[in-house]
Formats: C-alpha cells, sequence, structure tokens
C-alpha cells in the first residue's frame, strides 16, 4: 500500500469495538476494520459464536478478542464499558426486530427492541463519545435500517428505533466532531443474514426484495466492508452525522 493510501485507510494503531461482530454484517465489519490494521473486541451474547468468530478473525492475522454480554441489559453494556479498555473505533451492530402487527406489540416487545437497537448504542456513545473527544480522534458508526427513514410491515418499534438511531447519530455528531469524532449512520439494504430469516422464509420475498435493489441482488455482509474501513479511517474526517446507504439503490429505486 502506498503511503497516501495508508494515510487516509490504514486502522493500525487503532482499537475498535464491533457489537453484534459475531455475525452477518458485524462480523464482515469486524474482518473489514481488522484486517485494515484495527485491533477488534467483538461483543455478543453466545460464547460459542464469539469464539468461532474470534478464530476466524485471527485466521486473518486479526489481533482480536470478545465479551460475551446481553447488551439489553444495561448492567451488562456497563461491564463491557469497565473491561475493553481504549476504543477509538465503535460499531453499533448489534440489532434484533420482534416482527409482528403493530397493535399486537407489547410493552415488553418494546423495551427489549428499543434496548437493543437505541439504548446500548446510546450508552455505549455516552461512555465512549467523551473519551474519544478527549483524545482528539474516534469514530462511531451505528448500523441503522431502510426503516430509519420509511416503514416496513410489521416491524414498527424496530423501525421507531432505528429512525431514533440517525437521530441519535447527528446528536452525538454535533456533540463531538470539532473534537475529531466522526459519527456516522450506515444504512443497509436487505442482507441474507440470520436476523432476516423470517422474512427469507416467505415465499417469493427474497426475489421481490433482491429487484427493489438497483444492483438486482440482495446484499451479503461483505457489501460492508469497504464502506466500514472508509467510515473507521482518516479519509471520513470530513464526513459526519451522516447516513451512509450501502444499499444497492434500494432507497432510491
Ligand atoms: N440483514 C438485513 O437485511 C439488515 C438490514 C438493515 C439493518 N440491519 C441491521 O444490521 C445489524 C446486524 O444484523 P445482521 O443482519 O447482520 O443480523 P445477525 O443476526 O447476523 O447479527 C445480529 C448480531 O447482533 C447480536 N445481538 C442481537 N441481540 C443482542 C443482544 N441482546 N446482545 C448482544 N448482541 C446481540 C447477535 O448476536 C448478532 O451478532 C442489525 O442492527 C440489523 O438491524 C440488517
Ligand atoms: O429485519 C429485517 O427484516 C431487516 O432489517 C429489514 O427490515 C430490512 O432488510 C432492512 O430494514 C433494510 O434496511
Amino acid at each position: 500500500m502506498s503511503d497516501y493510501l495508508r494515510e487516509l485507510f490504514s486502522l493500525h494503531g487503532r482499537r475498535a469495538l464491533v457489537t453484534g461482530g459475531s455475525s452477518g454484517i458485524g462480523y464482515a465489519v469486524a474482518e473489514a476494520i481488522g484486517r485494515a490494521g484495527a485491533e477488534v473486541v467483538v461483543v455478543a451474547r453466545r460464547e460459542a459464536e464469539l469464539d468461532k468468530a474470534v478464530t476466524r478473525l485471527r485466521e486473518h492475522g486479526v489481533t482480536a478478542s470478545w465479551i460475551s454480554a446481553d447488551l439489553g441489559d444495561r448492567a451488562d453494556v456497563r461491564r463491557v464499558c469497565a473491561t475493553a479498555g481504549t476504543i477509538d473505533i465503535l460499531v453499533n451492530d448489534a440489532g434484533n426486530n420482534i416482527r409482528k402487527p403493530m397493535a399486537e406489540l407489547t410493552a415488553d416487545d418494546f423495551e427489549r427492541t428499543m434496548a437493543v437497537n437505541f439504548t446500548a448504542p446510546y450508552l455505549l456513545g455516552q461512555h465512549y463519545g467523551p473519551e474519544m473527544a478527549a483524545r482528539g480522534w474516534g469514530r462511531i458508526i451505528n448500523v441503522g435500517s431502510q426503516q430509519s427513514i420509511s416503514a416496513f410491515g410489521d416491524s414498527g418499534i424496530y423501525g421507531a428505533a432505528k429512525a431514533g438511531l440517525a437521530g441519535l447519530t447527528r446528536s452525538q455528531a454535533e456533540a463531538w466532531s470539532a473534537a475529531g469524532v466522526c459519527v456516522n449512520t450506515i444504512i443497509p439494504g436487505f442482507v441474507l443474514t440470520p436476523l432476516t430469516e423470517p422474512a427469507q422464509a416467505i415465499p417469493g420475498r427474497v426475489e421481490a426484495l433482491a429487484a427493489r435493489h438497483m444492483v438486482g441482488r440482495n446484499g451479503v455482509p461483505e457489501d460492508f466492508a469497504g464502506a466500514a474501513v472508509f467510515l473507521a479511517g482518516n479519509a471520513c474526517a470530513f464526513v459526519t452525522g451522516q447516513m451512509l446507504f450501502v444499499d444497492g439503490g434500494f432507497a432510491v429505486h
């Protein structure tokens, strides 16, 4: 790599925390920023999955470790903050979607969905944002959804949480960008991961969604590698508070 590209995109010397990094988009982001040089700490619930993900990261030469935590539990979020050490790049990828008609959603569904998709990113941002600002450099990448800007059926709270997350991104960017902390939201298209298995199981749905993307296909986790490296590095210094649509043209089709 030339010195020029290294200055823009190398993440050597940075430490990243990736929630939801054991699977899907989160794993692909962890691998991308790890292969670009960052040390990576992956956070999710299941130890066996975390172990598998970290083994795979190490096979790619990434310095990686994991912390098992339920991000729907505030005490667990606090434990992550207390044990993960210095973090320069925070990726809030973990998410859950409780799929029910709006009228059937319960208060517990509301709390569980908001806790993972919105409250955990808020709490982690509150911990790491000021620390990054004090050091004069940081990056926060929040993973939103098409539902950050539009409504899909049967996932009303998820949509509200993801819309809130895009707003939180702007508030965090306003708070910390002047101190060198760029905060942005990635907006995926429809991506074939465990999270979307219920949608994938509906006959004809995968094909119909593929056709909604201008590129004519659904996303795969690897599609997020380039955007993640960009948003995590020096190249992103004048990009903050934004939604970056990594969606094959879905939102504008
Ligand atoms: N797949 C898509 O089409 C799509 C589209 C838009 C947005 N997203 C978002 O992308 C992100 C990643 O989803 P994915 O599609 O890669 O799915 P995935 O199921 O592969 O990954 C979800 C990750 O979140 C973690 N997670 C969920 N609940 C958690 C909790 N309580 N505590 C700790 N970790 C928890 C899981 O362990 C897993 O690592 C989510 O925020 C999701 O909302 C996905
Ligand atoms: O859980 C899900 O089914 C997904 O998140 C979907 O809602 C869409 O793929 C996403 O919103 C597009 O960005």
